[in-house]
């Protein structure tokens, strides 16, 4: 986009707010989308961004640390927070809205949204409530914008499959769609949370896209044996990672892990969760969709 044509998005904090401008746009025909971030934003939450206004004529852009997510020992408190330095590189979103944690869940709140099967794996048992309070800030959400189209990252797979089912199960009214995860140049997947790695650290992070690239490209040359590529994406973590939550191999849409022994059928994905030293990291690859070179050009 011309810079000079760049947008200032609006930025409103009630959902009352929010709501009025979103009813303001479809008053004037407008399709509105919706990308949910919780800020700190990078190129990967800007390419959502993208993707939403080729889906949509307004688009808004949350920013919300949504505490029902957090674990009690995790991050929360010290989440990266820079709604200034966030707004100004929202150039192709309309309306930002980044609410308090009490406009969201004020006093009284208490109706949860309660997933199933697919939280059972991956982070599900290693971030208890987790999938619960998303999937309870997203439908929140859905409630005040009311968009047409919602557009997630893949990089959070199971977030992504756990969003599709909540669409489905409560018949709302949103296409969800999913964005191709974005990466630095030396593979490593985007996250606001790379920001608490240090120079050490984020060169050993390396470790999580060059697994996936390994376990990716044997699995183009013909390896079928879950585990096999699990160990090719495992070894090289596990040589630089403070604590592993897992490195799985699972069924791309059940996302039902796959023993060691069983054959992997067209499309598994392989995810990674693990800690570079205090900060967890997460990553993915979709075997049989997302090819090696996608990962790591050069590998
Ligand atoms: N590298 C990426 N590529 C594509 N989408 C991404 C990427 N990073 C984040 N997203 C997506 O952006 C949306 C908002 O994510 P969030 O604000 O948690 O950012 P994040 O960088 O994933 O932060 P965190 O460090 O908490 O993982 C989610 O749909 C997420 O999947
Ligand atoms: C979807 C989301 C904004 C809900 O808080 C969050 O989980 C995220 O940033 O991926
Ligand atoms: N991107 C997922 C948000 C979280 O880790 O809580």
């Amino acid at each position: 986009m011309d810079p000079k044509k760049a947008r200032r998005a609006v930025v409103v904090t009630t959902p009352a707010e929010a709501r009025a401008a979103c009813d303001e746009a479809r008053k004037r025909g407008l399709r509105v989308g919706l990308v949910p971030t919780m800020g700190a934003l990078h190129e990967g939450h800007l390419a959502l961004t993208r993707l939403a206004r080729q889906k949509a004529d307004f688009v808004v852009c949350s920013i919300f640390v949504n505490p029902t997510q957090f674990g009690p020992n995790e991050d929360f408190d010290r989440y990266p927070r820079d709604l200034e330095g966030d707004v100004t590189k929202l150039t192709e979103v309309d309306l930002v809205f980044a609410p308090s944690v009490q406009a969201m869940y004020p006093p009284g709140d208490e109706t949860r949204v309660r997933v199933g099967a697919l939280a059972e794996h991956l982070c599900g048992p290693h971030r208890p409530g987790h999938f619960e309070g998303v999937a309870t800030v997203v439908t929140k959400l859905f409630g005040v914008v009311g968009p047409c189209t919602a557009v997630f990252g893949k990089k959070d797979y199971q977030q992504l499959a756990v969003l599709r089912r909540v669409v489905t199960d409560l018949f709302l009214p949103v296409d969800v769609v999913g964005h191709p995860i974005l990466r630095e140049p030396d593979g490593l997947a985007m996250s606001s949370r790379n920001a608490y790695l240090s120079p050490e650290e984020r060169a050993k992070a390396l470790s999580l896209s060059h697994g996936l690239a390994a376990a990716a490209r044997a699995f183009e040359a013909g390896e079928r044996r879950a585990g096999t590529l699990r160990e090719l994406a495992y070894a090289p973590v596990a040589a630089v990672a403070t604590s592993i939550d897992y490195v799985t191999v699972a069924d791309a849409d059940a996302l039902v892990p796959f023993a060691d022994g069983a054959s992997v059928g067209a499309r598994a994905t392989l995810a990674i969760a693990c800690r570079v030293g205090k900060t967890r990291l997460i990553d993915n690859v979709v075997l049989g969709e997302d090819l090696a070179s996608s990962i790591i050009p050069a590998f």
